[in-house]
């Protein structure tokens, strides 16, 4: 669960974790936030022992702070990893559905807002303009099937992290969504598409920004080339 700046919400949603996987091991990791998440993070760490915190110097991206958790996961043995937002936009009561999809045989399970079932509550049209774009950008660009590339909640297999091959992923911040779920279906291996709920924060803020909109968007053209193309830079041999 990476954090920056969630210290309005944090406590709720690591409480809400619990009662919806009460085995689950939680990771957070907290990029120094100045409102103090870290410390409410270290509180929840000292009252519940299945509670890990990271403390990272600064702001280095929500893409990072990924690659960071799933390195974890894998050193740990972890047949399972979730991500998910630390602001309230994913209910924790629906993870036990994305667990039982990689149970059951997915490596990867995307809960998807843009299939029957899934949905966005009190997301601004500018919001859902975004995303839908992203996604479809990114469904062309890559030849992509799913539905909903952007996604940041979703249950990935251990197997899934091993074929990610983590420290020659290219994005920093969002397109990680992206580049993580394209490479799982470009390989071939079995994704499963969950229906969820999400529901705009009920505290702080989002910390999308152009330049992150920005790298995305350069990511996917660039890696959109390369499959059609050939190498241009970066990633080579794993297009
Ligand atoms: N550690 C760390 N955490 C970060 C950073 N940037 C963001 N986060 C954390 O990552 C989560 C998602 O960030 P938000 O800023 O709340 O995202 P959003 O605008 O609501 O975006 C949502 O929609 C995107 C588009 O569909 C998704 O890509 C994204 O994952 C998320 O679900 C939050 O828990 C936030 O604290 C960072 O640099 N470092």
């Amino acid at each position: 669960m990476p954090t920056y700046n969630e210290a309005e919400t944090l406590e709720t949603v690591l409480r809400g974790v619990r009662r919806a996987a009460p085995h689950a091991d939680i990771l957070v990791i907290d990029d120094g936030s100045p409102d103090g998440t870290g410390a409410i993070a270290d509180r929840a760490a000292s009252e519940d022992s299945q509670i890990t915190v990271h403390h990272r110097a600064g702001k280095l991206g929500l893409g990072t702070a990924y690659r960071h958790g799933f390195q974890h996961a894998l050193a740990h043995g972890y047949s399972t990893a979730v991500e998910m937002d630390s602001d309230g936009s994913h209910l924790p009561e629906q993870l036990p559905d994305l667990i039982s999809a990689v149970a059951s045989g997915s490596d990867l399970a995307v809960g998807t807002r843009w299939i029957p079932g899934g949905e966005i509550v009190n997301w601004p049209w500018y919001r859902r303009l975004i995303s839908r774009t992203g996604t479809g950008v990114a469904r062309v660009a890559l030849r992509s099937r799913l539905r909903d590339l952007t996604s940041g909640y979703r249950a990935l297999s251990a197997d899934a992290l091993r074929e990610l091959d983590l420290d020659r992923l290219d994005s920093q911040g969002y397109g990680f969504q992206v580049e993580t779920a394209w490479l799982l279906e470009r390989a071939g291996l079995p994704i499963a598409e969950v229906p969820i709920t999400f529901v705009e924060r009920a505290g702080g803020s989002s910390k999308m920004s152009p330049g992150i909109v920005l790298e995305a968007l350069r990511n996917v053209i660039r890696w959109g080339f390369e499959i059609r193309f050939g190498r241009l830079s970066g990633r080579g041999s794993r297009v």
